[in-house]
């Protein structure tokens, strides 16, 4: 069997983490595993951790550790013989841990964009909140305003994403990433991506995976959908 890829991608809110994950996983073939959209999963399907996660989601909150890792790490436990990237996961030294003792990571992206960008790409974020499908009013406007491409149901913003609430969300990144980044940097597998443009940075990432993902992995990887 060809050798497997996995790898995390970490950046604070509006860093472009899906947008960079969306396109990793058309150009090399991973699965894309999200952590928002597993809790979601898990709330839709009424599941034990998920029940549970709805009540720290519903106040604001992070899930808590040992509620992620119960919901996170079967569903990895499932994709052995796939590769992945995995997005919104780890976001503490505690998951971290966690995912360490279930695989071995082979890479992870840091991304590290000025807050003045993050601030201006979240107050023109809109979202699906059906499919998670993430629009910018200037970069990857949707093809009616106000409107999902596919469904056609309207968009909405994130309470989260105005300015007000940034400020709280990147310092509290800024926090908890520490210590997780410098876990990876002494393990040798840390690239970090610095840049105001998702378009700029994307050559260098595509270079560096092409270098990195073993080519069979490529077409022996079979993408999952996610809902
Ligand atoms: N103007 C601009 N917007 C971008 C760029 N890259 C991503 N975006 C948008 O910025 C927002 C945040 O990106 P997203 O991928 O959701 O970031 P995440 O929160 O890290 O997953 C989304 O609305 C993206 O469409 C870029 O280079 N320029
Ligand atoms: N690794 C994680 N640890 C704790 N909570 C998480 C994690 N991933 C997702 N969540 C919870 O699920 C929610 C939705 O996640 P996500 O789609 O990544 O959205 P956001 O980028 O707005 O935080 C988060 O706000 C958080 O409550």
């Amino acid at each position: 069997m060809a050798k497997l890829f996995r790898a995390v991608i970490m950046g604070p809110p509006g860093s472009g983490k899906g947008t960079i994950s969306e396109r990793i996983a058309q150009s090399f073939g991973l699965a894309r595993l999200s952590s928002g959209d597993f809790v979601r999963e898990n709330i839709a399907a009424n599941t034990d951790a998920g029940v549970l996660a709805k009540t720290y989601i519903e106040r604001g909150l992070l899930v808590p550790d040992h509620v992620m890792t119960r919901l996170l790490l079967p569903r990895l436990e499932e994709m052995t013989r796939h590769s992945w990237l995995m997005d919104g996961f780890p976001r503490t030294l505690a998951q971290a841990k966690a995912l360490n003792s279930t695989c071995d990571l082979d890479l992870v992206i840091s991304l590290n964009i000025p807050y003045e960008t993050l601030k201006e790409r979240l107050s023109d974020r809109w979202i699906h909140p059906a499919s998670g499908r993430v629009y910018n009013m200037g970069f990857n406007p949707p093809h009616v305003q106000g409107r999902d491409d596919i469904s056609g149901e309207p968009l909405i913003q994130h309470d989260d994403d105005k300015p007000e609430a940034l400020v709280a969300r990147l310092r509290h990144y800024k926090d908890v990433a520490k210590p997780i980044i410098d876990l990876y940097k002494s393990k040798g597998i840390l690239h970090t991506f610095s840049g105001t443009e998702t378009d700029r940075i994307w050559p260098y990432i595509n270079s560096l995976l092409s270098t990195k993902i073993p080519s069979t992995s490529q077409t022996d990887t079979q993408r999952i959908p996610m809902p």
